[in-house]
């Protein structure tokens, strides 16, 4: 990954004013953007521009306006260099019926300029990851839904690609295979090391399995960053406390050091905005600032002799930006 990340100071994908309309229709609206490795999730309502981005980017589509490089290469004049480095998973059923999946990827291997030999060694390879290996001679017609997304998976990794486009994966699965795919992505990302941008009209769905977070709305960009500052955005911490009386005395002893709570259920929340840093080095698991609260209700705690059973970020969902106009950016 570290040719991808020395590239554009780390943009796998940027645009610029990139703007696509059919006819009046205005699907992608001067969109600014910058993604970088690892899994970023595209979400947006049906609609929202999500698969016209994947299209322009892979050269599918041409753009009406603006522009765009993905890996350093631009899409105006590199498509065939792009393609050479990005495997993509369309969103919808592309697969030849009476193909098996051995044959249908190795032809996709050889396609991207792999020798015969070679292709059958990938695609037995990439088979097997994805979780096709024992049906992979069974002509695809007569697969599931799950299994021909895998095979959709497969051929995008055929030619040992940089970058991944997958377009709603998930779509059609039931929640078993959904969470097979999600993990499949995340293996891709993480343990491959291949940059990956997955799309869901689901807008929760991918916050467990992505680095980042790109929301569209209308063509236009809603909002983009780290999925943890994104999730942590409330700033506010759910503290649970065991004992007698254990609730209020905490409360008290919190508003003491100038800490105030609110009581939410059986427990308390705290802002921890109000108390921590601007949040501008959310680099680690928790937004800046937020351990130096978390050290002062344990501490607390401990003082008082009581016991913290719960002590934890209030985690906002994807879902929440949509009616959250001040998290526009
Ligand atoms: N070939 C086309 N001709 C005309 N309009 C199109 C075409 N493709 C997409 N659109 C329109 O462009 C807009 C964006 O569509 P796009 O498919 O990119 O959205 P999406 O976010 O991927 O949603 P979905 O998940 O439903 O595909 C929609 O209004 C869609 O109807």
């Amino acid at each position: 990954m570290a040719d991808v990340e020395g590239q554009q100071g780390g943009a796998v994908v940027r645009t610029e004013g990139l703007t696509k309309d059919y006819g009046p229709v205005l699907a992608l609206d001067a969109l600014d953007l910058e993604i970088g490795p690892g899994v970023t999730g595209l979400v947006g309502a049906n609609g929202a521009g999500k698969s016209t981005l994947l299209k322009i980017l892979l050269g599918l589509v041409p753009s009406t306006r603006g522009r765009a490089t993905v890996l350093g290469h631009d899409i105006a004049t590199e498509g065939p260099s792009i393609r050479a480095a990005v495997g993509y998973l369309p969103e919808h059923d592309c697969l030849p019926p009476d193909v098996s999946a051995s044959d249908f990827v190795v032809h996709m291997a050889m396609m991207s300029g792999l020798p015969r030999v070679a292709a059958r060694e990938r695609a037995a390879e990439v088979l097997r990851h994805v979780g096709l290996a024992e049906e992979r001679y069974r002509p695809m017609g007569g697969y599931s839904t799950g299994m021909k997304q895998k095979a959709k998976l497969a051929q995008a990794l055929a030619h040992d690609p940089r970058l991944v486009l997958l377009d709603e994966p998930t779509n059609g699965l039931d929640p078993a295979a959904r969470e097979e795919m999600l993990g499949l992505v995340q293996r891709i990302g993480h343990d491959f090391g291949i940059a990956v941008i997955v799309t869901s009209h689901l807008l929760g769905e991918l916050e467990r399995v992505s680095d980042h977070v790109v929301v569209l709305d209308g063509g236009h960009l809603l909002r983009a960053s780290r999925t943890d500052e994104f999730l942590d955005a409330t700033g506010v911490l759910l503290v649970e406390v065991h004992g007698d009386d254990a609730t209020a005395r905490m409360a008290r002893a919190l508003a003491a050091a100038g800490v105030a709570s609110t009581p939410r259920g059986a427990m308390l929340t705290v802002e921890a905005a109000a108390a921590t840093t601007s949040g501008e080095s959310a680099t680690g698991p928790s937004p800046s600032g937020v351990p130096e609260i978390h050290d002062l209700i344990r501490d607390t705690a401990s003082d008082l002799g009581i016991g913290l059973v719960r002590l934890q970020v209030d985690h906002r969902r994807i879902e929440d930006v949509f009616n959250d106009q001040g998290a526009v950016s």
